[in-house]
């Protein structure tokens, strides 16, 4: 697999601070990552170090093999930050197309108003006149102008409606399918679980957790399956399987606790135990979250 993204024992000090501490990471061709984490984790600092505009204290970071800040490198990125910022006094359109002759291959103004959603009212507009979902739909332009391989986006989804958001992610996901590759930031854990391949947890400027979605999930969160029954079951009989943590009868229902709920519901099927209205519940990435960033557990 071809690496778009090293990054290597990556440190940011802001005085005695470390807003990022030794986070190392490589990113693969076509992957969609989520960097995730509460405020102040150093999602932004990190983010702005792989781009080149914030140098690290400690480590460095190779964007397609070079750094950041070469021109080849630009010429092949996408970037769209929390603030998006425009020039004032010109129109949506006159914009783009300035920055659409900055690219050798840019893409054409229809793919990205489909891409986009961009309005042709939006298009006549002055830059001043917008509202914030609107700038952002231009911010998402100007990342795309350029038909980049690799794209950043801070946040990308604050201030955007549902249907600016659904398109959004339908993008992200076209995009993914052509071979980009994607990485963004964000708070809403459940788009990360939705959109991502892989979510890089950070916390306190450090990297707690580098997995796939699920594995996040299932490393992290209680899962159960619970039963009715008229027996009177044997805890004891569960307790002894090494996948189950925990058993317990409440409100009429039998819980059994585990990290593997197929195993379980194979255990009650090869013992012909006479159950009923089984429930598998499986953990929730927001628990998750919770769940480490309370506990800081290392997972990495
Ligand atoms: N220019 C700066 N000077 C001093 N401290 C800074 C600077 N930029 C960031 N920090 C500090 O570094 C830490 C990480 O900040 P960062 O913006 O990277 O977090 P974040 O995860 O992006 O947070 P948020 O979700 O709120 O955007 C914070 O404690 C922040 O106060």
């Amino acid at each position: 697999m071809e690496s778009i993204v090293e990054i290597k024992k990556l440190t940011k000090k802001f005085k005695k601070e470390k807003a990022v501490d030794n986070a190392s990471f490589s990113i693969q061709k076509g992957e969609i990552v989520a960097i995730l984490g509460p405020n102040g984790a150093g999602k932004t600092t990190t983010m702005s170090m792989m781009l080149g505009l914030l140098h690290p204290t400690e480590g460095e970071t190779l964007l397609f093999g070079m750094d950041p800040r070469e021109r080849a490198v630009r010429e092949k990125i996408g970037v769209m930050l929390q603030e998006v910022s425009l020039m004032d006094t010109i129109k949506v359109r006159e914009i783009i197309q300035l920055f659409r002759s900055y690219y050798p291959n840019p893409l054409s103004m229809e793919e990205l108003i489909r891409l986009t959603g961009l309005k042709k009212e939006e298009l006549n507009k002055r830059t001043e006149k917008l509202s914030g979902g609107q700038k952002r739909r231009v911010g998402f332009a100007l990342a795309l102008v350029g038909n980049p391989d690799l794209l950043f986006f801070d946040e990308p989804t604050v201030g955007m409606d549902i249907t600016a958001r659904k398109l959004f992610w339908d993008t992200i996901n076209e995009l993914a399918a052509k071979g980009k590759t994607i990485i963004f930031s964000t708070h809403y854990l459940q788009e990360a679980d939705d959109i991502s391949d892989r979510i890089i947890l950070f916390h306190e400027g450090r990297v707690i957790a580098d997995a796939e979605p699920d594995l996040i999930k299932k490393q992290l969160t209680k899962q159960s399956v619970s039963f009715i029954t008229e027996h009177s079951i044997s805890e004891k009989m569960f307790l002894q399987e090494a996948f189950v943590t925990d058993v317990f009868k409440k409100d009429e229902r039998v819980h059994v606790i585990t990290d593997d709920t197929d195993a379980v519901l194979q255990t009650i099927f090869t013992s012909n135990l006479d159950v009923s209205d089984i429930r598998v519940e499986k953990g929730r990435l927001d628990d998750a979250f919770s769940q480490l960033v309370d506990t800081e557990k290392d997972v990495s």
